[in-house]
């Protein structure tokens, strides 16, 4: 088995302890990660679980998490030349409070972190809806999977987008979006439905299964925007222009954006081609 599948058994095997942990997990810790937001019992369980079993396998020489300051360095037990591993445990983790929604993200780098998107090699998202899917990228194929028992089970290989798109989701305040980007949604709502839930991976995913667009864009009061580019930005760039579609920070492809720092954060817009090149136009790039 190759070392990317390898991979993706034990990201399947881990939802389900994911999943199942949840219920007694739903209350916030004294900490904050290093993006300055609090964690939640769930997160910090799901990055532990994560950090074990990924670090464990032969080829991957590094972890880094959202949830951590650090990047694991395993090197020594890898000969120094394995696969990066970065993660979002979970997304969407506030969605845990209202049960909704949520997700795990990983990127398979093939260099040490930080580093572009160029150097994604695979990439794969849970979605903990009413049934745990995981959505994985690899030498230009997207397949899905249904997770039972810990177990993946292929529903659908050579995913791509849908032409006739249907959805948008777009996160932040209304009130907080610049100008540009207001008169872009002015013109897709005549066009499109909305679906937003607050968590990442369930509205693209929305996105992958109906087509359309997803944008967490720069705010007037944050022009980087609120998503991180190592851990959600480029895997699931990776994903989406895998299976057709294209990313975009606003000026170029999400897997072109250079990376300085592990918890550096970027605007996210992903989705159709029609619709982010219609986007980057509205602002100007
Ligand atoms: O609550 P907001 O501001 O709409 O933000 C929602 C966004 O924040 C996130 O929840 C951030 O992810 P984490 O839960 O991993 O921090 C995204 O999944 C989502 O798109
Ligand atoms: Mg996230
Ligand atoms: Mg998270």
């Amino acid at each position: 088995m190759s070392a990317v599948e390898e991979v993706f058994d034990v990201v399947a095997a881990s939802a389900r302890d994911i999943r199942d942990s949840l219920v007694g997990r739903r209350t916030y810790e004294d900490e904050e990660n290093p993006s300055g937001e609090q964690q939640l019992e769930a997160d910090v369980y799901a990055d532990q679980l994560l950090e074990e079993r990924l670090l464990a396998i032969d080829a991957v020489s590094a972890y880094a998490s959202e949830e951590r300051d650090d990047i694991v360095d395993n090197s020594a037990d890898s000969n120094g030349d394995g696969y990066s591993i970065a993660v979002d445990p979970l997304d969407g983790s506030s969605n845990v409070k209202s049960n909704n929604a949520m997700g795990t993200i990983v990127g398979v780098y093939d260099d040490p972190l930080p580093t572009t998107g160029r150097s994604l090699i695979a990439a794969a998202y849970v979605l903990y809806g009413p049934l745990t899917t995981m959505v994985t990228a690899h030498d230009a194929t997207v397949s899905e999977y249904v997770i039972e028992d810990g177990v993946r089970r292929l529903v659908q290989e050579d995913i791509t987008l849908p032409d006739d798109p249907l959805v948008y989701g777009f996160g932040g305040r209304v009130p907080a979006w610049t100008d540009d980007f207001t008169d872009y949604v002015h013109e897709v709502e005549h066009e499109l439905k909305l679906r937003y839930g607050g968590a990442m991976i369930a509205d693209v995913n929305q996105v992958m299964t109906y087509g359309g667009i997803f944008a967490y864009p720069a705010l007037e009061s944050r022009p980087e925007g609120k998503l991180r580019l190592l851990f959600e930005g480029a895997p699931i760039a990776y994903i989406v222009e895998s299976a057709g579609g294209r990313s975009s920070n606003g000026e170029r492809s999400l897997l072109d954006v250079e990376a300085t720092e592990i918890h550096q954060r970027v605007p996210v817009h992903v989705g159709n081609t029609e619709y982010v090149t219609r986007l980057e136009e509205a602002l100007g790039t």
